[in-house]
């Protein structure tokens, strides 16, 4: 069984799942707004959201968006607070670089997962703890195989 974990919400068109079993639900713009080839937009979506202590909200591009149109989230993964009140917005990019993208009010334009997070301390040492990667990273195990 799925972990179930209930959200207060305000919102006239709440995030929805589009299938049993998806990680994101997805959030529907509020306004009619269009992105010109390369330019970014902050879009409204009309909902806010108390997260329970110990979650947060991520929101991500929708694959078919990006693939078929260019449209990402330019922060992606937006990061939604437990403790913001506000509505949550997203800011869209359009990497087309010929074509205006227009939303429409109720557009499905970006999803939202809810994860648990933990709340790090940071405990200062003189020494890492050795690792198998150690410092590599950025490319050190390449590319095919
Ligand atoms: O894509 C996003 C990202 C963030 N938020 C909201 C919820 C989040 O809790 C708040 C602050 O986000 P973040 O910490 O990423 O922004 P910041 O630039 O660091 O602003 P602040 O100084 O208010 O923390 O803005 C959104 O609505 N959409
Ligand atoms: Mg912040």
């Amino acid at each position: 069984m799925t972990d179930v974990v209930e959200i207060p919400i305000r919102a006239e068109i709440p995030p929805s799942y589009a299938h049993v079993g998806d990680a994101g639900a997805d959030l529907r713009s509020s306004e009619a707004v269009q992105i010109a080839p390369g330019k970014r937009v902050l879009v409204g979506t009309g909902v806010s959201i108390a997260l329970p202590e110990g979650y947060a909200a991520f929101i991500v591009p929708r694959s078919g968006l990006a693939a078929k149109h260019g449209i990402t989230v330019l922060n992606t993964p937006g990061t939604v607070d437990a403790g913001y009140r506000g509505e949550i917005k997203v800011t869209l990019l359009n990497t087309d670089t010929e074509n205006t993208f227009a939303v429409e009010v109720g557009d499905r334009i970006a999803q939202m997962i809810v994860m648990p997070v933990s709340r790090a301390v940071f405990v200062p040492v003189e020494e890492l703890s050795e690792s198998a990667r150690g410092a590599n990273g950025f490319g050190s195990t390449g590319i095919s195989s």
